[in-house]
């Protein structure tokens, strides 16, 4: 049960979500004499026992694709593809029996025709409560006026553009945007699927209502458009830091081609690990010549060893289940080609961003994690952050550590509100993002690049941690106290280099270094990816090694003023109970290290009490 690969140069028998053999003999609760099950016959006529053997492998396939699974009809192992019309029918009965029983959505994506008859894929998505759905995030790159805004526009809206923009009009966010019709914020814009994979967004007098998108949606697409503009850069490296996309568009328009920030980006995508697909714009205004130019010359990057990529266009449904269900694998990168204007090929990008599957596995059982990307105050609420949860789950009420501070301490807070795409939902598990509202914290106390954990983690902050870094690119040579911005997750911040394997560094070259932050100790792991920039230097990377600071956790300010006072409190009370801890210059004193003369009467002088001195301080 293997789906197959039509595109030439490229098989992958190790398919992450579609075509995944369950059925293997690697499978632990693989029962010998069921090895009719491996058959393409399997779901013809099975009988009681592996009708419930089928039951939990499908199950377990939806689990894992944290609700959804590709699963193929009519291929099995060491069997020739395809099934006789009567055989196809009888499996897709077992097999809508199966998804009713454990409340799957069944929806045919393709048929194709094999050597020994028909081959069926199904896309099972299960049917999740309203205030729940699968999430997947997509960063927008590409240069200036590829067509980024406009494209997000005619998605998420479903009105096609005039060709002067005016399909991006309805997600401007500031003025100056609607006025030079350039993106310079980090944005985001969602679109949901029901779990048959419709579209379910449907604007009010253009207004979009995100709630009733979520409740409408068993999966639902965030896109985070990132501006394309070379001032903008460190928006744009931040987006595809600090918000964990699952996957990048890298945009491009058919008549200017690969310019500017385009090989940027895609790089900046290349040493994110995050997959690549592109879309090609505007091929409704482009000369056939230009268009093959611009796409060859794609496909020659992709192909570079710099990129070791397998572009594969995309023209049919066919390709779209084919590459949507090996995505995952990295090294393919489908190319699409579409019109805002026209609307031609937008049904393939939808078809393909409904099938896509978040690559991150959302260790749910792990202590919670949460990295900050923004914060708001909101009248009446107060202080709200978003940002992504990278594992566990956060509850309403629950207690967690804000923090690295200036000082590297962690403050106890606790979670009052939570919203999922401005839904407000009482959980938030791993992978997703989400907005918090807190109790009793300032907004002035946060800063982008903070976390928040679960105690049970021991956070601790780092002023240095060391890094296994790539120069991309570097006019001349980075040496020893060199500066320049690093961004890792959500933290953005100037430090310099303290030392390094290497003595000067030049384009290309690679060491590991030594990095310290200049303004605040930060929370990081090992294995976190790493830009480092300034200008037009850049290195990428990965952090290896932290020197972690101080792991206290701060009390709030309020509970630390309380303790003072009750401790005062105490003091007048009855001062001879609890004597306080002689000075030095006291204890000194007591064992005559000064004269006479010099001991003045000021409390802090007086001999104290016997109890409090009777061992010698240490
Ligand atoms: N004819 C045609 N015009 C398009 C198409 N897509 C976008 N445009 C036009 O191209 C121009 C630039 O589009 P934008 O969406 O603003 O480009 P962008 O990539 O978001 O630019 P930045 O936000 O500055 O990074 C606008 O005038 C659009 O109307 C298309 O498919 N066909």
């Amino acid at each position: 049960m293997a789906a197959a690969m039509d595109f030439e140069g490229f098989s992958s028998p190790d398919m992450e979500n579609g075509g995944s053999n369950l059925f293997s003999p690697d499978n632990d609760e693989f029962d010998v004499e069921m090895s009719s099950l491996l058959s393409k016959n399997a779901l013809v006529s099975p009988n009681n026992e592996e009708y419930e053997y089928l039951v939990e492998v499908i199950k377990t396939r939806a689990d894992e694709g944290q609700g959804e699974t590709i699963y193929e009809v009519g291929t099995g192992e060491g069997d020739k593809p395809g099934l006789k019309d009567e055989d196809m029918k009888a499996s897709i009965a077992t097999l809508t029996s199966i998804c009713e029983s454990l409340d799957l959505q069944c929806v045919q994506l393709r048929e194709r025709m094999a050597e020994e008859g028909k081959v069926c894929e199904y896309l099972l998505r299960r049917k999740l409560e309203s205030q729940d759905f699968m999430e997947i995030r997509v960063a927008v790159v590409g240069n200036v006026d590829a067509g980024k805004s406009t494209l997000l526009g005619v998605l998420t809206h479903g009105d096609l553009d005039n060709g002067r923009g005016i399909a991006r009009q309805k997600l401007f966010r500031h003025k100056h945007e609607m006025e030079t019709g350039r993106t310079s914020s980090v944005g985001n814009d969602i679109l949901g699927f029901d779990s048959s994979g419709n579209v379910v967004n449907k604007p009010d007098h253009g207004h979009l209502d995100w709630i009733k998108i979520c409740e409408a949606s068993a999966k639902v697409v965030t896109f985070i458009d990132l501006a394309g503009h070379e001032k903008y850069l460190k928006t744009t490296v931040f987006g595809m830091t600090g918000h964990a996309p699952d996957f990048a568009m890298l945009m491009v328009g058919a008549n200017a081609g690969v310019i500017g920030m385009t090989k940027e980006h895609l790089g900046l995508a290349l040493a994110l690990n995050v997959p690549v697909f592109v879309v090609v714009t505007k091929i409704d205004m482009c000369p056939a010549n230009v268009l093959q130019d611009t796409l060859k010359l794609l496909q020659r990057i992709l192909k570079s060893p710099g990129c070791r990529k397998i572009p594969v266009m995309v023209a049919t449904t066919d390709d779209v289940v084919c590459s949507a269900t090996n995505f995952t694998s990295e090294r393919m990168c489908p190319i699409f080609q579409v019109s805002n204007v026209t609307g031609e090929n937008l049904d393939l990008l939808k078809m393909f961003l409904n099938l896509l599957s978040t690559r991150v596995k959302c260790n749910l059982s792990k202590p919670a994690e949460f990295q900050i990307d923004d914060t708001f105050s909101v009248p009446g609420v107060g202080t709200v952050v978003s940002g992504t949860l990278l594992q566990g789950i956060v509850r309403l009420n629950d207690s967690l550590l804000l923090g690295p501070d200036a000082l590297g301490q962690f403050m106890p807070m606790v979670i009052k509100s939570i919203h999922r795409k401005r839904m407000p939902v009482k959980e938030v598990r791993g992978g997703q993002t989400a907005s918090f509202a807190l109790k009793k914290i300032k907004r002035s106390v946060i800063r982008k690049g903070m976390v928040m954990v679960s105690p049970k983690l021991e956070p601790k902050a780092c002023w240095e941690f060391e890094g296994e870094i790539l120069v991309l690119h570097h006019p001349t040579t980075i040496s020893v106290r060199y500066q320049a911005m690093v961004h890792v997750g959500s933290v953005r911040q100037t430090a310099t280099i303290l030392n390094m394997t290497e003595e000067h560094l030049r384009t290309g070259d690679k060491a590991h270094v030594r990095f310290r932050f200049i303004k605040n100790p930060e929370y990081l792991k090992p294995d976190m990816k790493m830009v480092f920039r300034e200008g037009r230097t850049k290195a990428v990377g990965t952090v290896i090694k932290l020197y972690p600071h101080v792991s206290a956790v701060a009390q709030n300010t309020r509970q630390q003023r309380a303790a003072k006072k009750a401790q005062e409190h105490k003091h007048q009370v009855n001062p001879q109970n609890e004597p306080q801890k002689p000075s030095k210059r006291s204890r000194r004193v007591q064992k005559g290290e000064y004269r006479s003369s010099e001991v003045q009467t000021n409390g802090d002088l007086q001999p104290p009490p016997d109890s409090a001195v009777s061992k010698p301080p240490t």
